[in-house]
């Protein structure tokens, strides 16, 4: 499969491999708010990979922005015709990853993020290697946790009680992922996310081919 990628159409000249930036964290924990503070960032540059899934829209939810929201019988043919890099059951409903829009980004050597979880987390990551960063989110406490479903005010009460329930499940999957991050304070869990990326960006393995050209370019300046 061809989800490695390489940055070869900035004009700038410099290449760079493109990653897979994947957020992870049990309901509440704060991936949503994240993602949606790193896309108001242009600057930072990165492609929402927009899922799909069987669980009904929140009023606040977008058709196409959030989620495609989809029925199992839609959600069955893309999986069955390999249309999904990856996909799982989560609290009792389908979400899965449209594979076309991932790669057609990746080949423009743009840096996709993916807010999916930990089932999802492995799949990928068994498919894309060292292309792919993963970062979990922690609550600062249970009591909060709860506390920020409740306040959120999207899902009934039943809903609540089945993300509470998996969330101990989830929490204890942090050792798969490369960073982990207590989302106490959201600004400063946003400034470690961009820290981050930046970093990851920066990585020597990310670089070629572009860097040796830099390089060759700087060595032979007189
Ligand atoms: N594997 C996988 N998980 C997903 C996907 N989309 C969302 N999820 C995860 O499904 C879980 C439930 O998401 P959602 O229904 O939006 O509820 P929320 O986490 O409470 O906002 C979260 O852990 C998401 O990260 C996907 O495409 N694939
Ligand atoms: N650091 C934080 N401090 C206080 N409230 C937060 C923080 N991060 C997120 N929230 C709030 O908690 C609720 C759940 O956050 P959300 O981003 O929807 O979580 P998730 O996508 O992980 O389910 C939202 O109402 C959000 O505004």
């Amino acid at each position: 499969m061809a989800l490695a990628a390489h940055n070869d159409t900035d004009g700038g000249g410099l290449k760079r491999r493109g990653l897979m930036l994947i957020l992870s964290s049990p309901s509440g924990a704060g991936k949503t708010s994240l993602t949606r503070m790193l896309l108001q960032r242009p600057e930072l540059d990165l492609t929402l990979s927009i899922s799909v899934t069987t669980r009904p829209r929140r009023s606040s939810e977008v058709e196409g922005i959030h989620y495609e929201f989809i029925t199992h019988k839609r959600f069955e043919q893309l999986r069955d015709e390999g249309e999904l890099l990856e996909w799982a059951e989560v609290h009792g409903n389908c979400y899965g990853t449209p594979r076309e829009p991932v790669e057609r980004a990746l080949a423009q050597g743009r840096d996709v993020l993916f807010d999916i979880d930990y089932q999802g987390t492995q799949q990928v990551k068994a498919k894309a290697g060292e292309d792919v960063v993963t970062i979990f989110i922690l609550p600062p406490s249970m009591k909060e946790l709860k506390s920020r479903l409740e306040r959120r005010a999207e899902d009934s009460g039943e809903a609540i009680a089945s993300r509470l329930a998996n969330a101990a499940n989830e929490i204890r999957r942090w050792r798969l992922y490369d960073y982990v991050l207590i989302n106490d304070d959201l600004q400063k869990t946003f400034r470690e996310l961009v820290a981050i990326l930046t970093a990851e960006r920066s990585r020597a393995v990310r670089q070629t081919p572009g860097i040796e050209a830099f390089v060759e370019t700087l060595l032979s300046e007189k």
